[in-house]
């Protein structure tokens, strides 16, 4: 097994453009060898209120190669400790998106959450994207689940 400084895959480069309000903020970036997402701060600054939801601004806008997406996701330290997460986990960025990249958070927490102007709010993870067509028939092909689901094989 490789160890997680040598990765297997070689990184896929992905453009960034800093934004004027990202001036000074570190672009996301791995913590470790072996993590699978890149923190990535916040570049404003507000106090998020139990059950309020907000597009944290990150500063940044990037183009992904064709072929990939960017999901943003939440970082567990904040969700255990102050039940702040990313309700559309995990947020999509398209390969065609040039806005601003934004956090959606929202603090299911009991106490306002200061969001400060660097602190890392998400993890970004890059990951290849398998696009499909749908070809449309009269019948599927029996399954030994058929149309069981939703606790159907019990708990
Ligand atoms: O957490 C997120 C989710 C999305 N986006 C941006 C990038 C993405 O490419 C675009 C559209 O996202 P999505 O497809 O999830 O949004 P939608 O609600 O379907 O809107 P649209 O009609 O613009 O596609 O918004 C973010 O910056 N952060």
């Amino acid at each position: 097994m490789p160890s997680s400084a040598e990765h297997p895959l070689p990184p896929l480069t992905i453009r960034v453009k800093r934004l004027p309000h990202g001036e000074g903020l570190p672009l996301p970036a791995y913590a470790t060898a072996g993590a699978a997402g890149m923190d990535v701060v916040a570049a404003e600054e507000l106090d998020l209120m139990p059950g309020q939801r907000h597009a944290v601004a990150t500063g940044f806008a990037i183009a992904i190669p064709d072929g990939y997406e960017v999901q943003v996701r939440p970082r567990s330290g904040l969700a255990l400790k102050h039940g702040i997460t990313v309700p559309n986990t995990p947020g999509t960025i398209d390969s065609d998106y040039r806005g601003e990249l934004k956090v959606i958070m929202i603090n299911h927490g009991d106490a306002p959450f200061p969001i400060r102007r660097g602190d890392r709010i998400a993890q970004l993870v890059a990951a290849p994207v398998q696009r499909a067509d749908f070809a449309e028939v009269e019948d599927l092909d029996a399954t030994e689940r058929g149309a069981g689901g939703f606790g159907s094989t019990g708990v």
